[in-house]
């Protein structure tokens, strides 16, 4: 009997096989042109889920046949500090890909540092200028990790975009807008929602493709999908439980599953794939530096 298992989307899997890919074209650059793609991950601070992330980022890096720098910053750190720091990577010849884990403590501004990256070393694609391109349709700019994956995994089970109908909750700058802005590019009428939104709920039943990236535990409910519907779910959220803690997405997974054609689980879903697409740029950025 069918019990909605077949509607998943597996993220888990398919960042699996693009890792995969990965590591042999980061094989075959290095054969043929003795470049070892390398990702430098900066990290300020103790935050436990940065520090999770960031190894694993080293790790998958390693593990695609690239080379990882990893620098931590202490907590107390400067700006100033932090900047030199970038400067260094952005002069290193052997560094093709620089990444800032984000959040930055309250004293760094984010915005200076993640423009303080050189523009064609910025894997994340959060520099101004690679936003700037993404947002005038230019493919020549690095693409943030997390919505170049949710792309890949609706792609996986639509091909064709085109004509959709698409809600995007959350308007940040690191999933939401660059989201949207990929939707568009692919076809897609698109919805974004933010906390000044009258109506979310309303929207969201409009909708063929709904992204949910608002940062918040279970906001989109069973009775906000349209029958068929296909949802990317983009939130982390660690919630308490009688076991401990655990983590869950934006979605109210168990009521929106009977809903939708095809859905994303929370882990397993997104997640994965925002680290491969990461090891994506880093490949194309080392790769980038033979045309240069
Ligand atoms: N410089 C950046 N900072 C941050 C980014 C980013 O893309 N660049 N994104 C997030 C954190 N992040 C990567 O940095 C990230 C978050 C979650 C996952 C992931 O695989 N999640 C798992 C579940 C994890 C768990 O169980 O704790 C999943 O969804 O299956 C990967 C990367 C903010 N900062
Ligand atoms: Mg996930």
């Amino acid at each position: 009997m069918e019990n909605g298992s077949e509607k998943l989307i597996n993220g888990r899997a398919f960042a699996a096989r693009l890792r995969r890919d990965i590591r042999e074209e980061a094989h075959a650059l290095h054969a043929q042109h003795g470049i070892l793609p390398t990702l430098a991950v900066v990290m300020v601070g103790e935050d436990p889920a940065s520090a999770v992330y960031v190894r694993s980022k080293v790790r998958a890096t390693e593990e695609a046949g690239m080379r990882s720098v990893a620098h931590h910053l202490p907590g107390d750190a400067t700006e100033e500090e932090l900047l030199t720091l970038i400067a260094a990577l952005n002069a290193d010849p052997s560094v093709h890909g620089i990444l800032v884990q984000l959040p930055v403590p309250q004293q760094i501004r984010r915005d200076a540092v993640l423009d303080a990256i050189a523009p064609e070393k910025d894997v994340d694609g959060f520099h101004i200028v690679n936003a700037g391109r993404l947002a005038v349709g230019r493919r020549d700019g690095f693409v943030p990790c997390t919505p170049l994956g949710c792309l890949m995994l609706l792609k996986s089970v639509l091909p064709s975009l085109a004509g959709q109908q698409a809600v995007v909750i959350g308007a940040s700058n690191i999933v939401g807008r660059p989201m949207a802005q990929l939707l568009q590019q692919e076809g897609c009428t698109v919805t974004v929602t933010h906390l000044k939104t009258r109506d979310v709920a309303a929207e969201t039943r409009r909708a063929d493709i709904v992204i949910a990236a608002a940062g918040h535990a279970g906001l989109v409910r069973g009775d906000w999908i349209k029958p068929g519907a296909i949802v990317i779910d983009v939130g982390i959220n660690r919630v308490q439980t009688e076991e401990g803690s655990r983590i869950v997405g934006d979605v109210a997974f168990d009521e929106v599953l009977p809903h939708a054609a095809a859905i994303t689980p929370v882990p397993g879903g997104v997640g994965p794939m925002t680290i491969a697409c990461l090891l994506q740029n880093t490949l194309h950025a080392a790769r980038k530096t033979l045309s240069a």
